[in-house]
């Protein structure tokens, strides 16, 4: 069998996991890993791979470059492997903003003949999968998404980024009926204004349509800890039949679930005509390893 090749770019939290995924998998091999600090000495797992600042540079070419960056990163990265006729996956979770990276990529993807499958991580990603079985379940009625507790790497990572922030912790509050409390965590650089910093974040577009605590601590390595959730319900109406009531429920170390989801994606990517895809558009047969006939023979 011919295995699929993936590079990882960027490794953080996410990346880290793709590659346990992607050394856990059958049919997909990992060709290299994309860093910023190429040249300096890499973690021991890293040992047997090729580390590059940039994905031209590897030597194998990937059919597919996992992207592990933040999200606010993921169009400028995509858009570079595309350009280099190399298929995309992301996890881009600022879900106002997907349709916008949609028809970016969807643009690039198809003049360069390539795949794009974005927001491809546990949420958005597998759960807008079961929110979309839900509402075919269930035409008329209402979904909650409640998260968490939790820690939001999405949210955390937007944080990071904030001027004076040295390290963070965004945990997630399910407050019911789809509504979040963030409990943010920081260590202040020094020469910095808490106060300040502490603006700054609530002003972030990952925060401020939510209730915001920024709260300083010694040490956020003391308060980590990366375990998340789910539950998602939704009571409507199948045909004329109302009260009709589904619910999902996860407990998930939360890079964990996002680096295996996003190697599923990454197969599935191999089968799609030229375009931007999200989850919910795409076979789901396809994230799977293995022969159709099989799969089909077990899970159907
Ligand atoms: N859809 C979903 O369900 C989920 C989505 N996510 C998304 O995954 C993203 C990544 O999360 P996580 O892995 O925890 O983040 P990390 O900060 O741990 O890792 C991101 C990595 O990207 C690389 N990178 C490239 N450019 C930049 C830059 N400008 N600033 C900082 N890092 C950069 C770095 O790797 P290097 O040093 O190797 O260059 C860095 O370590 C989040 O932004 C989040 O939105 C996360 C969880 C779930
Ligand atoms: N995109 C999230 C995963 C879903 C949970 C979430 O959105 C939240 O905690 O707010 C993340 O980055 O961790």
């Amino acid at each position: 069998m011919k295995m699929i090749k993936a590079a990882i770019i960027g490794y953080g939290n996410i990346g880290r996991y793709v590659l346990e995924a992607l050394e856990a998998c059958g049919d997909i091999e990992c060709v290299g890993v994309v860093r910023r600090n190429a040249d300096e000495a890499q973690p021991i797992e890293l040992g047997g791979y090729e580390v590059v600042d940039h994905v031209t540079k590897l030597s194998q070419k990937p059919d597919v470059a996992i992207l592990a960056t933040p999200t606010r990163s993921v169009e400028k990265f995509a858009l570079e492997c595309l350009e280099n006729g190399i298929n995309t996956v992301d996890s881009f979770d600022i879900h106002t903003k997907i349709w916008d990276l949609h028809e970016t990529l969807d643009k690039a993807a198809k003049e360069h003949g390539r795949v794009s499958i974005i927001s491809a991580g546990w949420d958005p990603g597998s759960d807008s999968v079961v929110r979309t079985m839900m509402q075919a379940c269930a035409p008329k009625g209402l979904t909650y998404t409640n998260f968490g507790p939790g820690m939001s790497m999405g949210h955390t990572v937007a944080v990071k980024a904030v001027e004076g922030v040295k390290e963070a912790l965004s945990m997630t509050i399910p407050l019911g009926t789809s509504i979040h409390r963030r409990m943010v965590y920081i260590e202040l650089k020094e020469g910095y204004d808490f106060n300040e910093v502490a603006a700054k974040i609530k002003a972030d577009a990952y925060f401020v349509n939510d209730e915001t605590h920024v709260i300083q601590v010694d040490s956020v390595a003391d308060v980590l800890d990366m375990g998340h959730g789910v539950n998602l319900t939704r009571k409507g109406v199948s045909g004329k039949t109302p009260n009709q009531l589904f619910e999902f429920n996860m407990k998930i170390n939360n890079p964990a679930l996002t680096g295996q989801v996003l190697v599923a994606v990454a197969r599935a990517s191999m089968k799609q005509a030229p375009g931007a895809y999200t989850m919910i558009e795409i076979p789901v047969i396809d994230l799977l390893e293995g022969d159709k006939e099989n799969i089909v023979r077990h899970l159907v």
